[in-house]
């Protein structure tokens, strides 16, 4: 038995709600071009739990329905209260938050199917709220209750920010939404179907996932690409900054992906975003050292960029906390999850891959007094 090192290549998991063929992504096999293009967030949630775009009256009644469950308990906000807010990181306050969540869930383990579409409802319309309430708190602010009249978008920067946002903001943020939402076989989502696959519940696969999503190889990268920036500081610096990483062979955030070799088809949308947005905020710096160090990271190492590398200067150009970037991501692809773990359930079986043993063998045991 040998291993293959991450996994690479493996195909682990039959599923019909994303894929990535040729460098082409699909949502249910809608290209993501044209859904960026035309389609709101809550029809791509709709899309991916139910493999098939609403009608009018069915999209009105998720928009409804997330909106009607969108209220976190107060315990839930005076848990969040609770933590070193100081200290603690978005993502952490997050996986914390949703688990705690969870205890208040009367139907958290019940596992029958319709009991599941309801969790996945009540999880898709809370964490919007979760992530708000944990940015306002630790700026010594009340959290914003959330508004049944505003669509997913708007109701998340409202909540952010207690004003209502402008249409351009809100259709920029709804296009960020729709193009992270999911993402086939991704760290994240596994882990997701790893959990549930041990009949576990439906919270205990969004907590692993959340964990999984905050790494920087992951959706922890859009952070540390914004970080890159700041770092950088202007045009002039770029050469220098990103020909030195390359010399001492480090990553550089926001490039490659396991699966894209030509290129991230998500990222040319976010590239127009983000020349669009900060032109607007007359911060176009941004992307124009972001134009720079993809011409020299492509030329120099035929790496392309990912989602991440220009949804960081969209999210900073939208008065967006750096730190809440990933947490953002996880708005998003928690629908992805959501419809992930709803398709572990429909057909599961427990995944449990072997390991190649590369330790020591035979040892004798030696008494604690005698080593
Ligand atoms: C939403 C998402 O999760 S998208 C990915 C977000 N993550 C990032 O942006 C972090 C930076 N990127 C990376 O670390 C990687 O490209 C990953 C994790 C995305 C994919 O990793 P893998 O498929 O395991 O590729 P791996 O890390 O083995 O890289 C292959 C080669 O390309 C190089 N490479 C890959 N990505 C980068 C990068 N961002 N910067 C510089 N070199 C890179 C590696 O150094 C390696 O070179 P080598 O063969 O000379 O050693
Ligand atoms: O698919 C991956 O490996 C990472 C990614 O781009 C995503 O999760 O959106």
């Amino acid at each position: 038995m040998s291993a293959t090192k991450g996994l690479e290549g493996v195909v682990a998991a039959s599923t019909s709600i994303s894929s990535i063929i040729d460098d082409t992504l699909t949502y249910v096999g809608y290209d993501i071009d044209d859904l960026a293009e035309n389609a709101s967030f809550e029809e791509v949630v709709y899309l991916l739990w139910y493999r098939r775009l609403p009608n009018a009256i069915e999209l009105e009644d998720l928009k409804i329905q997330l909106a009607a469950n969108a209220s976190i308990p107060a315990a839930v906000v005076d848990h969040i209260k609770s933590y070193p807010i100081k200290q603690v990181h978005p993502m952490a306050a997050l996986r914390s938050a949703i688990s705690f969540l969870g205890l208040f869930d009367e139907e958290a383990d019940d596992q029958s199917e319709e009991a599941n579409f309801r969790k996945a409802i009540r999880i898709q319309a809370k964490i919007p709220t979760l992530v708000t309430a944990f940015s306002r708190i630790r700026k010594g602010l009340e959290p914003v209750a959330p508004r049944k009249d505003f669509g997913f978008a708007e109701n998340f920067l409202y909540m952010l920010t207690g004003s209502e946002p402008d249409s351009i903001a809100v259709e920029a943020f709804n296009k960020a939404l729709v193009l992270h939402a999911d993402h086939e076989l991704n760290a994240s989502t596994f882990t997701a179907r790893v959990c549930v696959a041990t009949l576990s519940d439906v919270y205990s696969g969004v907590t692993a996932a959340i964990g999984a999503l905050k790494g920087p190889l992951h959706g922890g990268a859009n952070e540390q690409v914004m970080k890159m920036l700041t770092e950088i500081g202007s045009v002039e610096n770029v050469e220098s900054y990103i020909n030195n990483k390359i010399a001492n062979k480090e990553k550089i955030m926001g490039f490659g992906h396991r699966v894209y070799r030509l290129g991230d088809p998500r990222a040319k949308h976010l590239r127009e975003m983000s020349e669009k947005l900060t032109k607007l905020t007359g911060e176009s710096k941004l992307y124009d050292m972001s134009v720079k160090i993809e011409a020299l990271v492509t030329s120099q190492k035929n790496i392309p960029p990912n989602v991440d590398f220009y949804s960081a200067s969209v999210y900073h150009s939208l008065g967006i906390d750096h730190d809440l970037f990933t947490p953002i991501f996880a708005v998003s692809r928690v629908s992805g999850w959501l419809a992930h773990i709803l398709e572990q359930y429909a057909n599961n079986r427990l995944i449990r891959p072997r390991a190649d043993y590369v330790g020591p063998n035979k040892q004798q045991y030696i008494k604690l007094e005698d080593r």
